[in-house]
């Protein structure tokens, strides 16, 4: 079997999958004790682990360590690269990026089905915009919800505001309205950025990823949802360096 881990700045999640099916799935907080206690049982039937992470080098030390006590299998890591098959990377620092980024794009650059875009809400929003011909034509870094939420509470000693799950985008009239409601006003004018973008730059799709792929959704994305697109692409990456 083989492990593949996604490991974000907030959360980690993992696929455990046997000769092409999948036997298990979860997640886990970034820091949890034991992030793979639900596996302990199967650890020994692991023959690799690959990883696609974009925490911090001593975060990623750490994760080492914790995957070396939880199996004996051999770790890979695979980052960014300036190109897989016909899929193509605009940056000239290509190891500037997320690895995430790259993982997510060679899933849905592998599907075969014309250009399109990536849209992954986690920590951080990033879109990323690929043509037909594979060639990578940039993307956008934005704050994610959590990020915005903890800046506006931060950093402004008068912005005090609870959760919700309202999915309005009208005019607030209380702090708590006037921050959520926000939110969903800037997500939406996002989503029809996107739509525009695609429009223009003849990109047939939009997939959308991470932990608030469904918040975009409710707020007027219209993109296919893949939870696992960063998973699905580490597995295509580490099977084809498997194979070389
Ligand atoms: N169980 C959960 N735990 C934490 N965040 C969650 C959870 N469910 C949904 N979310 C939302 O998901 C977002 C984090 O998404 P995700 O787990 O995809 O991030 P990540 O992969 O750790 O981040 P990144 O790859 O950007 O570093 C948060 O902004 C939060 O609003
Ligand atoms: C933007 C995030 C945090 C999204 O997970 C990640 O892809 C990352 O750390 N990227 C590095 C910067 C870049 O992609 O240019
Ligand atoms: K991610």
């Amino acid at each position: 079997m083989k492990l593949l881990v996604d490991a974000g700045n907030t959360r980690l999640k993992w696929l455990l999958v046997g000769d092409g099916h999948l036997v298990g799935t979860g997640s886990a907080i970034l820091d949890a004790d034991d992030p793979f206690c639900d596996i302990r049982c199967q650890s020994a039937h692991i023959r690799r682990v690959a990883v696609s992470t974009v925490i911090s080098e001593e975060r990623r030390q750490h994760l080492q360590v914790q995957l070396e006590a939880f199996c004996r299998a051999p770790i890979v890591f695979h980052w960014a690269e300036p190109r897989r098959g016909g899929l193509v990377n605009a940056y000239t620092e290509t190891d500037r990026m997320g690895a995430d980024r790259w993982h997510a794009m060679y899933a849905a650059w592998q599907a075969d089905e014309g250009g399109f875009a990536v849209v992954d809400a986690g920590s951080a929003i990033t879109i990323d915009y690929v043509a037909d011909t594979g060639a990578h034509l940039g993307g956008y870094i934005l704050p994610g919800k959590q990020m915005m939420l903890r800046s506006l509470r931060q950093d402004a000693a008068r912005i005090g505001f609870d959760a919700s799950d309202v999915q309005a985008a009208e005019p607030g009239a209380s702090t708590t309205e006037c921050v959520q409601h926000g939110l969903v006003w800037l997500w939406a004018s996002m989503a029809a950025r996107i739509e525009a973008d695609c429009r223009r730059l003849g990109l047939g799709r939009v997939l959308v990823t991470g932990g608030d792929a469904e918040g975009l959704l409710d707020a007027g994305l219209s993109a296919h949802h893949e939870p696992s697109l960063v998973l699905k692409g580490l597995a295509a990456v580490d099977g084809e360096s498997e194979r070389e």
